[in-house]
Protein backbone atom coordinates (compact mmCIF):
# COMPACT_ATOMS: atom_id res chain seq x y z
CA UNK A 1 0.00 0.00 0.00
CA UNK A 2 1.48 3.31 -0.86
CA UNK A 3 1.97 6.33 1.81
CA UNK A 4 -0.98 8.00 0.76
CA UNK A 5 -0.52 10.70 4.09
CA UNK A 6 3.00 11.93 2.50
CA UNK A 7 1.26 11.91 -1.01
CA UNK A 8 -1.50 14.03 0.63
CA UNK A 9 1.17 16.09 2.50
CA UNK A 10 3.29 16.42 -1.04
CA UNK A 11 -0.07 17.68 -3.03
CA UNK A 12 -1.20 20.24 -0.21
CA UNK A 13 2.28 21.83 -0.66
CA UNK A 14 2.41 21.47 -4.19
CA UNK A 15 -0.92 23.34 -4.36
CA UNK A 16 -0.15 25.54 -1.57
CA UNK A 17 2.71 26.92 -3.59
CA UNK A 18 0.90 26.73 -6.81
CA UNK A 19 -2.17 29.04 -5.31
CA UNK A 20 0.67 31.55 -3.64
CA UNK A 21 2.50 31.77 -7.67
CA UNK A 22 -0.69 32.66 -8.72
CA UNK A 23 -1.62 35.29 -6.25
CA UNK A 24 1.55 37.00 -6.15
CA UNK A 25 1.57 37.47 -9.73
CA UNK A 26 -1.39 39.09 -10.26
CA UNK A 27 -2.07 42.54 -10.19
CA UNK A 28 -4.65 42.74 -7.43
CA UNK A 29 -4.19 42.71 -3.48
CA UNK A 30 -5.61 39.61 -1.93
CA UNK A 31 -6.09 37.97 1.26
CA UNK A 32 -8.42 35.66 3.33
CA UNK A 33 -9.39 37.20 6.56
CA UNK A 34 -11.02 34.24 9.35
CA UNK A 35 -14.79 34.42 10.69
CA UNK A 36 -15.23 35.72 14.09
CA UNK A 37 -11.37 36.57 14.96
CA UNK A 38 -11.14 38.68 11.68
CA UNK A 39 -7.73 37.56 11.54
CA UNK A 40 -5.68 36.94 8.28
CA UNK A 41 -4.98 33.35 7.55
CA UNK A 42 -3.36 34.39 3.72
CA UNK A 43 -2.39 38.00 2.20
CA UNK A 44 -0.52 37.63 -1.00
CA UNK A 45 2.40 39.43 -1.46
CA UNK A 46 1.58 42.66 -3.35
CA UNK A 47 -1.29 42.82 -0.12
CA UNK A 48 0.71 42.50 2.80
CA UNK A 49 3.32 45.20 1.36
CA UNK A 50 0.63 47.38 0.64
CA UNK A 51 -0.26 47.47 4.36
CA UNK A 52 3.56 47.79 5.15
CA UNK A 53 3.50 43.73 6.22
CA UNK A 54 5.26 40.80 4.72
CA UNK A 55 3.40 37.51 3.42
CA UNK A 56 4.63 36.29 6.62
CA UNK A 57 4.17 38.83 9.28
CA UNK A 58 0.69 39.72 8.33
CA UNK A 59 -0.50 35.82 9.27
CA UNK A 60 -2.72 35.83 12.22
CA UNK A 61 -3.00 39.58 12.75
CA UNK A 62 -6.97 41.16 12.86
CA UNK A 63 -8.23 43.42 9.82
CA UNK A 64 -7.83 46.41 12.03
CA UNK A 65 -4.10 45.72 12.93
CA UNK A 66 -3.78 45.16 9.54
CA UNK A 67 -4.80 48.49 8.11
CA UNK A 68 -5.00 50.91 10.88
CA UNK A 69 -6.90 52.64 13.05
CA UNK A 70 -8.15 55.49 10.35
CA UNK A 71 -8.80 53.10 7.96
CA UNK A 72 -10.46 50.73 10.15
CA UNK A 73 -12.92 53.62 11.37
CA UNK A 74 -13.94 53.81 7.78
CA UNK A 75 -14.56 50.31 6.62
CA UNK A 76 -15.88 49.09 9.46
CA UNK A 77 -19.76 48.89 7.99
CA UNK A 78 -18.17 47.43 5.17
CA UNK A 79 -17.22 44.89 7.39
CA UNK A 80 -20.61 44.15 8.77
CA UNK A 81 -22.43 43.84 6.04
CA UNK A 82 -20.00 40.83 4.77
CA UNK A 83 -20.13 39.60 8.00
CA UNK A 84 -23.92 38.84 7.24
CA UNK A 85 -23.05 37.25 4.54
CA UNK A 86 -23.24 40.28 1.66
CA UNK A 87 -20.65 40.63 -1.30
CA UNK A 88 -19.27 44.23 -0.83
CA UNK A 89 -17.72 46.11 -3.16
CA UNK A 90 -16.57 50.10 -2.31
CA UNK A 91 -13.96 52.81 -3.75
CA UNK A 92 -12.03 54.67 -0.46
CA UNK A 93 -8.81 56.50 -0.47
CA UNK A 94 -5.99 54.64 1.51
CA UNK A 95 -2.98 56.54 2.47
CA UNK A 96 -0.04 54.08 2.80
CA UNK A 97 2.87 53.52 5.41
CA UNK A 98 5.22 55.77 3.13
CA UNK A 99 2.12 58.44 3.24
CA UNK A 100 0.94 58.58 -0.47
CA UNK A 101 -2.85 58.49 -1.25
CA UNK A 102 -3.87 56.25 -3.00
CA UNK A 103 -7.52 55.21 -4.35
CA UNK A 104 -8.82 51.50 -4.24
CA UNK A 105 -11.84 49.10 -5.30
CA UNK A 106 -12.29 46.83 -2.57
CA UNK A 107 -14.22 43.19 -3.14
CA UNK A 108 -15.28 41.63 -0.36
CA UNK A 109 -16.72 37.99 -1.05
CA UNK A 110 -17.81 36.12 2.20
CA UNK A 111 -16.76 32.00 2.29
CA UNK A 112 -19.19 29.91 3.52
CA UNK A 113 -18.84 26.14 4.22
CA UNK A 114 -21.26 23.40 1.94
CA UNK A 115 -23.28 23.53 4.70
CA UNK A 116 -24.06 27.67 4.48
CA UNK A 117 -22.03 28.61 7.75
CA UNK A 118 -19.60 31.32 7.31
CA UNK A 119 -15.48 30.53 7.66
CA UNK A 120 -14.44 33.72 6.51
CA UNK A 121 -14.15 36.81 3.56
CA UNK A 122 -11.77 36.91 0.76
CA UNK A 123 -10.79 40.74 -0.06
CA UNK A 124 -9.63 41.60 -3.60
CA UNK A 125 -8.64 45.08 -3.83
CA UNK A 126 -7.17 47.18 -7.42
CA UNK A 127 -5.47 50.05 -7.29
CA UNK A 128 -7.48 52.35 -9.62
CA UNK A 129 -5.27 55.45 -8.42
CA UNK A 130 -4.14 55.65 -12.11
CA UNK A 131 -7.81 55.38 -13.63
CA UNK A 132 -9.84 57.36 -10.87
CA UNK A 133 -6.87 60.27 -11.76
CA UNK A 134 -7.41 60.22 -15.51
CA UNK A 135 -11.03 59.91 -14.71
CA UNK A 136 -11.23 62.84 -12.82
CA UNK A 137 -8.86 64.78 -15.35
CA UNK A 138 -11.74 64.32 -18.04
CA UNK A 139 -14.23 65.78 -15.28
CA UNK A 140 -12.85 68.45 -14.53
CA UNK A 141 -11.86 69.59 -17.89
CA UNK A 142 -15.50 68.96 -18.76
CA UNK A 143 -16.52 70.97 -16.18
CA UNK A 144 -14.08 73.86 -16.69
CA UNK A 145 -15.40 73.62 -20.90
CA UNK A 146 -19.15 73.86 -19.44
CA UNK A 147 -18.30 76.72 -16.95
CA UNK A 148 -16.39 78.60 -19.89
CA UNK A 149 -19.43 77.99 -21.96
CA UNK A 150 -21.66 79.22 -20.05
CA UNK A 151 -19.93 82.36 -19.01
CA UNK A 152 -18.49 83.01 -23.15
CA UNK A 153 -20.90 86.18 -24.00
CA UNK A 154 -20.18 84.43 -27.57
CA UNK A 155 -22.72 81.83 -29.04
CA UNK A 156 -21.39 78.54 -28.40
CA UNK A 157 -22.38 75.17 -29.78
CA UNK A 158 -21.71 71.21 -30.26
CA UNK A 159 -22.55 69.08 -32.92
CA UNK A 160 -22.07 65.99 -34.01
CA UNK A 161 -22.46 65.31 -37.75
CA UNK A 162 -24.28 68.82 -38.09
CA UNK A 163 -27.05 67.42 -35.42
CA UNK A 164 -26.76 70.26 -32.06
CA UNK A 165 -25.93 68.55 -28.46
CA UNK A 166 -25.69 71.44 -26.51
CA UNK A 167 -25.79 75.65 -26.52
CA UNK A 168 -25.00 78.18 -24.52
CA UNK A 169 -27.32 81.17 -23.56
CA UNK A 170 -25.45 83.38 -25.60
CA UNK A 171 -26.39 81.24 -28.68
CA UNK A 172 -29.76 81.23 -27.32
CA UNK A 173 -30.19 84.84 -26.93
CA UNK A 174 -28.53 85.17 -30.16
CA UNK A 175 -31.05 82.74 -31.81
CA UNK A 176 -33.98 83.57 -30.64
CA UNK A 177 -35.13 79.64 -30.03
CA UNK A 178 -35.20 78.25 -26.24
CA UNK A 179 -32.22 75.57 -26.39
CA UNK A 180 -34.97 72.77 -25.90
CA UNK A 181 -35.64 74.17 -29.57
CA UNK A 182 -31.89 74.24 -30.65
CA UNK A 183 -30.85 71.02 -29.18
CA UNK A 184 -31.59 67.72 -31.56
CA UNK A 185 -32.49 70.04 -34.59
CA UNK A 186 -29.29 70.42 -37.22
CA UNK A 187 -26.67 73.67 -37.45
CA UNK A 188 -28.30 73.97 -40.75
CA UNK A 189 -32.14 74.92 -39.93
CA UNK A 190 -30.10 78.13 -38.00
CA UNK A 191 -28.18 79.12 -41.29
CA UNK A 192 -29.84 80.86 -44.12
CA UNK A 193 -29.87 78.61 -47.48
CA UNK A 194 -27.28 80.74 -49.48
CA UNK A 195 -24.46 79.73 -46.82
CA UNK A 196 -25.24 76.14 -46.30
CA UNK A 197 -22.46 75.00 -49.14
CA UNK A 198 -20.43 77.47 -47.58
CA UNK A 199 -20.88 75.78 -44.06
CA UNK A 200 -21.45 72.61 -45.25
CA UNK A 201 -17.58 72.04 -47.10
CA UNK A 202 -16.01 73.79 -43.98
CA UNK A 203 -17.54 71.00 -42.14
CA UNK A 204 -16.57 68.79 -44.14
CA UNK A 205 -13.01 69.78 -44.92
CA UNK A 206 -12.93 69.70 -41.35
CA UNK A 207 -11.81 73.80 -41.44
CA UNK A 208 -10.42 75.12 -37.26
CA UNK A 209 -9.82 78.64 -39.38
CA UNK A 210 -13.10 81.70 -38.78
CA UNK A 211 -14.73 82.18 -41.50
CA UNK A 212 -18.07 84.43 -42.21
CA UNK A 213 -21.51 83.97 -42.40
CA UNK A 214 -25.24 84.11 -41.89
CA UNK A 215 -26.59 83.11 -38.94
CA UNK A 216 -30.96 83.02 -39.01
CA UNK A 217 -33.17 84.20 -36.06
CA UNK A 218 -36.02 82.92 -35.31
CA UNK A 219 -37.50 86.40 -36.22
CA UNK A 220 -36.45 85.66 -39.66
CA UNK A 221 -33.64 88.18 -39.42
CA UNK A 222 -30.60 87.37 -40.62
CA UNK A 223 -27.23 88.09 -38.35
CA UNK A 224 -23.70 88.10 -39.98
CA UNK A 225 -21.50 85.89 -37.39
CA UNK A 226 -18.16 84.77 -37.39
CA UNK A 227 -17.98 80.82 -37.27
CA UNK A 228 -15.16 79.47 -35.47
CA UNK A 229 -15.13 75.25 -35.88
CA UNK A 230 -12.81 73.02 -33.46
CA UNK A 231 -12.74 69.21 -33.69
CA UNK A 232 -12.98 67.69 -30.03
CA UNK A 233 -14.14 64.08 -28.20
CA UNK A 234 -12.70 60.72 -29.43
CA UNK A 235 -12.03 59.40 -32.49
CA UNK A 236 -15.33 57.88 -33.68
CA UNK A 237 -17.13 59.70 -31.23
CA UNK A 238 -16.36 62.80 -33.02
CA UNK A 239 -17.97 66.66 -31.89
CA UNK A 240 -17.16 69.87 -33.38
CA UNK A 241 -17.46 72.68 -30.69
CA UNK A 242 -18.45 75.85 -32.93
CA UNK A 243 -18.32 79.45 -31.34
CA UNK A 244 -20.45 81.71 -33.51
CA UNK A 245 -19.67 85.69 -33.21
CA UNK A 246 -22.02 88.50 -33.81
CA UNK A 247 -20.43 90.68 -35.95
CA UNK A 248 -23.21 93.33 -36.70
CA UNK A 249 -21.16 95.97 -35.36
CA UNK A 250 -18.18 95.17 -37.07
CA UNK A 251 -19.98 94.79 -40.33
CA UNK A 252 -21.79 98.16 -39.96
CA UNK A 253 -18.24 99.20 -38.95
CA UNK A 254 -16.24 98.10 -41.68
CA UNK A 255 -19.09 99.34 -44.23
CA UNK A 256 -19.24 102.71 -42.59
CA UNK A 257 -15.26 103.14 -43.56
CA UNK A 258 -15.99 102.29 -47.16
CA UNK A 259 -18.73 104.42 -47.31
CA UNK A 260 -16.89 106.79 -45.95
CA UNK A 261 -14.07 106.42 -48.40
CA UNK A 262 -16.22 106.80 -51.31
CA UNK A 263 -18.82 109.58 -50.29
CA UNK A 264 -18.79 112.33 -48.35
CA UNK A 265 -19.53 112.46 -44.46
CA UNK A 266 -21.91 115.45 -44.66
CA UNK A 267 -24.32 115.11 -47.06
CA UNK A 268 -23.36 111.62 -48.23
CA UNK A 269 -23.31 111.61 -51.36
CA UNK A 270 -20.09 110.49 -53.69
CA UNK A 271 -17.27 112.40 -53.36
CA UNK A 272 -14.58 113.17 -55.63
CA UNK A 273 -12.85 109.64 -55.33
CA UNK A 274 -15.91 107.95 -56.07
CA UNK A 275 -15.80 110.08 -59.04
CA UNK A 276 -12.21 109.17 -59.98
CA UNK A 277 -13.40 105.52 -59.99
CA UNK A 278 -16.83 106.20 -62.12
CA UNK A 279 -16.34 108.80 -64.63
CA UNK A 280 -13.44 106.60 -66.88
CA UNK A 281 -16.22 103.27 -66.28
CA UNK A 282 -19.30 105.23 -67.50
CA UNK A 283 -17.37 106.78 -70.51
CA UNK A 284 -15.97 103.14 -71.25
CA UNK A 285 -19.48 102.26 -71.27
CA UNK A 286 -20.73 104.97 -73.67
CA UNK A 287 -17.97 104.89 -75.57
CA UNK A 288 -18.93 100.72 -76.30
CA UNK A 289 -22.30 101.42 -76.40
CA UNK A 290 -22.08 104.48 -78.51
CA UNK A 291 -23.84 106.62 -75.98
CA UNK A 292 -24.13 110.89 -74.93
CA UNK A 293 -22.94 111.45 -71.40
CA UNK A 294 -23.14 115.15 -70.06
CA UNK A 295 -20.78 116.75 -67.10
CA UNK A 296 -22.94 119.49 -65.26
CA UNK A 297 -20.74 121.55 -62.54
CA UNK A 298 -22.62 123.15 -60.43
CA UNK A 299 -21.44 125.75 -58.04
CA UNK A 300 -23.52 127.22 -55.44
CA UNK A 301 -24.30 131.36 -56.21
CA UNK A 302 -23.59 133.83 -52.92
CA UNK A 303 -22.82 130.77 -50.64
CA UNK A 304 -19.78 132.74 -48.63
CA UNK A 305 -22.49 135.24 -47.15
CA UNK A 306 -25.28 132.40 -45.70
CA UNK A 307 -22.01 131.20 -43.52
CA UNK A 308 -20.98 134.07 -42.62
CA UNK A 309 -24.25 135.92 -41.69
CA UNK A 310 -26.48 132.61 -40.41
CA UNK A 311 -23.39 130.14 -39.07
CA UNK A 312 -21.51 127.45 -40.46
CA UNK A 313 -24.61 125.56 -39.19
CA UNK A 314 -27.44 126.75 -42.14
CA UNK A 315 -24.43 126.54 -44.07
CA UNK A 316 -24.37 122.67 -43.80
CA UNK A 317 -27.77 122.55 -43.30
CA UNK A 318 -28.03 124.23 -46.73
CA UNK A 319 -25.46 122.06 -48.78
CA UNK A 320 -27.67 118.94 -47.14
CA UNK A 321 -31.19 120.40 -48.63
CA UNK A 322 -29.03 121.37 -51.97
CA UNK A 323 -27.76 117.84 -52.17
CA UNK A 324 -31.17 116.42 -51.63
CA UNK A 325 -32.72 118.46 -54.28
CA UNK A 326 -30.27 117.82 -56.91
CA UNK A 327 -30.88 113.39 -56.12
CA UNK A 328 -34.31 114.27 -56.43
CA UNK A 329 -34.32 116.39 -59.49
CA UNK A 330 -32.84 113.47 -61.78
CA UNK A 331 -33.07 110.10 -62.60
CA UNK A 332 -32.09 106.86 -60.40
CA UNK A 333 -29.59 106.08 -62.65
CA UNK A 334 -27.88 109.33 -63.06
CA UNK A 335 -24.96 110.37 -60.48
CA UNK A 336 -24.75 113.27 -57.98
CA UNK A 337 -21.74 113.93 -56.31
CA UNK A 338 -20.24 116.66 -53.91
CA UNK A 339 -17.26 117.93 -55.56
CA UNK A 340 -15.74 119.96 -52.73
CA UNK A 341 -16.77 123.28 -50.70
CA UNK A 342 -20.09 124.60 -52.30
CA UNK A 343 -19.33 122.62 -55.74
CA UNK A 344 -21.05 119.82 -57.14
CA UNK A 345 -20.98 117.84 -60.07
CA UNK A 346 -24.25 115.26 -61.49
CA UNK A 347 -23.27 113.05 -64.64
CA UNK A 348 -26.06 112.05 -66.97
CA UNK A 349 -25.93 108.95 -68.57
CA UNK A 350 -28.28 107.99 -71.91
CA UNK A 351 -28.20 111.15 -73.19
CA UNK A 352 -29.87 111.39 -76.77
CA UNK A 353 -30.01 115.21 -77.31
CA UNK A 354 -28.96 118.67 -76.46
CA UNK A 355 -32.88 118.29 -75.41
CA UNK A 356 -32.26 116.12 -72.62
CA UNK A 357 -29.23 118.34 -71.29
CA UNK A 358 -31.28 121.46 -71.38
CA UNK A 359 -34.03 119.84 -69.81
CA UNK A 360 -31.89 118.45 -66.85
CA UNK A 361 -30.36 121.56 -66.64
CA UNK A 362 -33.15 123.83 -66.28
CA UNK A 363 -34.95 120.98 -63.55
CA UNK A 364 -31.34 121.40 -61.74
CA UNK A 365 -31.33 125.21 -61.31
CA UNK A 366 -35.75 124.87 -61.00
CA UNK A 367 -35.21 122.25 -58.02
CA UNK A 368 -32.48 124.47 -55.71
CA UNK A 369 -34.39 127.98 -56.51
CA UNK A 370 -36.74 127.12 -53.75
CA UNK A 371 -36.38 128.84 -50.89
CA UNK A 372 -34.55 126.29 -48.25
CA UNK A 373 -36.31 126.80 -44.33
CA UNK A 374 -33.99 127.13 -42.12
CA UNK A 375 -35.28 127.66 -38.29
CA UNK A 376 -37.94 130.24 -38.30
CA UNK A 377 -37.12 131.43 -42.11
CA UNK A 378 -35.92 130.10 -45.44
CA UNK A 379 -32.94 130.97 -47.21
CA UNK A 380 -33.15 131.63 -51.23
CA UNK A 381 -30.17 130.59 -53.51
CA UNK A 382 -29.29 129.77 -56.71
CA UNK A 383 -26.69 128.13 -58.65
CA UNK A 384 -24.54 127.87 -61.81
CA UNK A 385 -24.22 125.48 -63.93
CA UNK A 386 -21.74 124.56 -66.62
CA UNK A 387 -22.38 121.77 -68.75
CA UNK A 388 -20.20 119.62 -71.06
CA UNK A 389 -20.73 116.50 -73.27
CA UNK A 390 -19.11 113.35 -74.36
CA UNK A 391 -17.83 112.77 -76.61
CA UNK A 392 -18.12 116.52 -78.14
CA UNK A 393 -16.21 117.79 -75.39
CA UNK A 394 -13.75 115.65 -74.30
CA UNK A 395 -13.16 112.46 -74.40
CA UNK A 396 -11.89 112.13 -70.38
CA UNK A 397 -13.23 112.52 -67.06
CA UNK A 398 -10.82 115.41 -66.58
CA UNK A 399 -11.65 117.33 -70.10
CA UNK A 400 -15.24 117.04 -69.51
CA UNK A 401 -14.94 118.32 -65.75
CA UNK A 402 -12.46 121.07 -67.41
CA UNK A 403 -14.87 122.20 -69.67
CA UNK A 404 -17.92 122.07 -67.24
CA UNK A 405 -15.89 123.77 -65.09
CA UNK A 406 -15.30 126.51 -67.68
CA UNK A 407 -18.90 126.60 -68.71
CA UNK A 408 -19.89 127.24 -64.92
CA UNK A 409 -17.35 130.09 -64.99
CA UNK A 410 -19.12 131.94 -67.39
CA UNK A 411 -22.48 131.17 -66.14
CA UNK A 412 -21.34 132.73 -62.73
CA UNK A 413 -19.77 136.12 -64.97
CA UNK A 414 -23.27 136.58 -66.00
CA UNK A 415 -24.95 136.60 -62.85
CA UNK A 416 -25.42 133.09 -61.80
CA UNK A 417 -28.72 131.31 -61.34
CA UNK A 418 -28.08 129.58 -64.81
CA UNK A 419 -26.57 127.19 -67.20
CA UNK A 420 -23.95 127.13 -70.16
CA UNK A 421 -22.38 124.43 -71.86
CA UNK A 422 -19.11 124.30 -72.82
CA UNK A 423 -16.60 124.12 -75.53
CA UNK A 424 -13.71 121.25 -75.90
CA UNK A 425 -10.55 122.92 -73.38
CA UNK A 426 -7.42 123.40 -74.85
CA UNK A 427 -5.12 120.60 -74.12
CA UNK A 428 -3.16 120.96 -71.27
CA UNK A 429 0.60 122.14 -71.71
N1 LIG B 1 -20.99 125.38 -44.01
C1 LIG B 1 -20.10 124.91 -44.86
N2 LIG B 1 -19.42 125.74 -45.67
C2 LIG B 1 -18.51 125.26 -46.52
C3 LIG B 1 -18.25 123.88 -46.61
N3 LIG B 1 -17.30 123.68 -47.56
C4 LIG B 1 -16.99 124.91 -48.07
N4 LIG B 1 -17.73 125.86 -47.45
C5 LIG B 1 -17.73 127.27 -47.69
O1 LIG B 1 -18.29 127.52 -48.97
C6 LIG B 1 -17.82 128.76 -49.45
C7 LIG B 1 -17.43 128.57 -50.89
O2 LIG B 1 -16.85 129.71 -51.38
P1 LIG B 1 -17.33 130.48 -52.65
O3 LIG B 1 -17.72 129.52 -53.72
O4 LIG B 1 -16.32 131.53 -52.96
O5 LIG B 1 -18.62 131.19 -52.10
P2 LIG B 1 -19.76 131.87 -52.90
O6 LIG B 1 -20.27 132.92 -51.98
O7 LIG B 1 -20.76 130.84 -53.32
O8 LIG B 1 -19.10 132.54 -54.16
P3 LIG B 1 -19.60 132.48 -55.63
O9 LIG B 1 -19.45 131.06 -56.04
O10 LIG B 1 -18.72 133.40 -56.37
O11 LIG B 1 -21.03 132.88 -55.63
C8 LIG B 1 -16.66 129.15 -48.52
O12 LIG B 1 -17.08 130.16 -47.65
C9 LIG B 1 -16.35 127.92 -47.72
O13 LIG B 1 -15.89 128.18 -46.42
C10 LIG B 1 -18.98 123.02 -45.74
O14 LIG B 1 -18.81 121.80 -45.75
N5 LIG B 1 -19.87 123.56 -44.88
Amino acid sequence: MPDTGTTDANTHEVSGSIIRLVADSVPALMAYYEWGSLRCRFANRRYAEYNGWTPETILGKTVREVIGEQAWAMIEPQVDAVCQGNEVRYVRRQTLPDGAERIVEVNLVPHCSAEGSQLGAVVLINDITDHWMAERTIRDSEERLRKFMYASSEGILFHRDGLILDVNDALVRLLGYPASDLIGRKTLEFVPARWHSTVYKYVQARNEEPFEAEALHRDGRTIPVELVGKAIGRPGDEQRLVVVRDITARKQAQERIEFLALHDPLTELPNRLYLNEYLPRILAQARRQGQGVAVMFIDLDGFKPVNDTLGHDAGDALLCAVARRLRSAVRESDLVARFGGDEFLVILTGVVSAHDVERAARALLEAVRAPISWRDGSIALSMSVGVSLFPRHGETGGELIRSADAAMYLAKTEGGNRWRLGARPPALP
